[in-house]
């Protein structure tokens, strides 16, 4: 990696002397900022050995907590879940290797306006929009949304779901599939009943928990049939190593689950039709990504009796609005107990990270607001 000593830099450099040299006087001077301009963007932090700096994580997060705090707004850090130690080009070995800050140049900018323009601009078979510079690329298929009673969950599905209803498969002539499952009735339901092309589950007046709870694990059951099915095609016709069923031309489908605790509510978790859940949830989360199934839960809370570590490990796209704080970050964001990150205030906005390759942490997230007139 490599990066250049510009103005912001000496500021950095400023604000780490004076926050470090209370604890080590010789630690000023012995450090270099750089910042990366080329993709990935961010700050190198490159210790000159000898040093009294242990580089290891605590130092990593410390200094993490430091440099995000000081270059917002101008500039926005990702909080990496894991430290980057990364080699510096052209260095001596004394200067050889640094701390990585992932970061760009200002705030990504929340969307508001109507689906339509949002979406004027991405190709969404290749990516998601969610801010403007914030984009999930469509090889991440299992999403998590997690968060206190109005945070904006639903609405934040709502959007997902107005960008799902435009997907196709590679031809353009077939529809992504949803199933929507939504035993609470709420908005889902709502949203479904108003869009006759998605396949909506919702409790029976006479059923019990368990007799919803069946008929949910069936059309589950049918998913990873038609998941498996796709699977034996692709092996069958492609030549290529790695691929996916774009290949085979099916359509996308969407396994969308609204307040995922609702569903085991009154159940415990060693009855049949929990088990029979959490199987089919794993089997879709683990090995959706190829045969283009998707997977959406919502969850008031993450918690690990709600959605199963299994399951939850899986999830390529976590989201956490509204609070962040200890309790409500310890789920989804483990790497992140100690120091958070700034978090935009107002509605919809939180937290979020992205596994799809090309993104390196948690990030600050304000989901788009639709401007009246297309919300449907
Ligand atoms: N991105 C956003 N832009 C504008 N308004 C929003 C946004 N997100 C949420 N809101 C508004 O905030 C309120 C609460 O949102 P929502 O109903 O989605 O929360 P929730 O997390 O689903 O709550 P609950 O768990 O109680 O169902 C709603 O009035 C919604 O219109």
């Amino acid at each position: 990696m490599q990066g250049k000593h510009t103005t912001i830099c000496n500021y950095i450099e400023n604000v780490l002397d004076s926050v470090l040299s209370d604890e080590a006087s010789t630690i000023k001077q012995s450090y270099l900022v750089l910042e990366v301009i080329k993709e990935p963007y961010g700050f190198l932090f490159i210790p000159r050995y000898p040093t009294n700096l242990v580089l290891n994580t605590d130092t990593y997060y410390r200094i993490y907590d430091i440099i995000s705090a000081a270059v917002f707004p101008e500039y926005t850090c990702v909080r990496p879940t894991s430290m980057q130690l990364v080699e510096v080009d052209g260095e001596q070995l004394a200067t050889a290797r640094g701390f990585y800050f992932p970061g760009y140049k200002g705030k990504k900018q929340r969307f508001v306006g109507t689906i339509t323009k949002i979406v004027a601009d991405y190709d969404l078979n290749k990516e998601i929009p969610l801010m403007r510079g914030l984009t999930v690329g469509r090889n991440a298929t299992t999403w998590i949304i997690s968060g206190n009673t109005g945070s904006g969950k639903s609405y934040a599905l709502r959007y997902l779901e107005e960008i799902i209803s435009r997907l196709t498969n590679q031809n353009g002539d077939e529809p992504a599939q949803v199933i929507m499952i939504d035993p609470k009735k709420s908005d889902g339901a709502r949203y479904a009943k108003k869009h006759s092309e998605i396949k909506l589950l919702i409790p029976e007046d006479s059923d019990r928990p368990e007799d919803f709870l069946t008929r949910v694990n069936a059309e589950l059951a049918a998913v990873v049939n038609e998941m498996q099915l796709r699977q034996s095609k692709l092996y069958e016709v492609s030549n290529k190593i790695s691929t996916d069923a774009n290949e085979i031309n099916v359509p996308p489908i969407f396994v969308v689950l609204e307040e995922m605790a609702s569903l085991t509510l009154g159940l415990a978790s060693t009855s049949r039709q929990v088990k029979d859940l959490y199987r089919e949830l794993e089997l879709i989360a683990l090995l959706g990504r190829e045969s283009l199934i998707n997977l959406i839960i919502t969850s008031q809370i993450a918690r690990n009796d709600i959605v199963p570590i299994p399951i939850r490990s899986q999830m390529n796209v976590r989201i956490l609005l509204g609070r962040i704080d200890k309790a409500t970050v310890q789920y989804l964001f483990p790497s992140m107990i100690d120091g958070l990150s700034i978090p935009i205030g107002g509605l919809g906005t939180g937290i979020i990270e992205i596994n799809d390759g090309k993104h390196y942490g948690i990030e600050p997230l304000a989901m788009p607001t639709i401007t009246k007139g297309e919300e449907s």
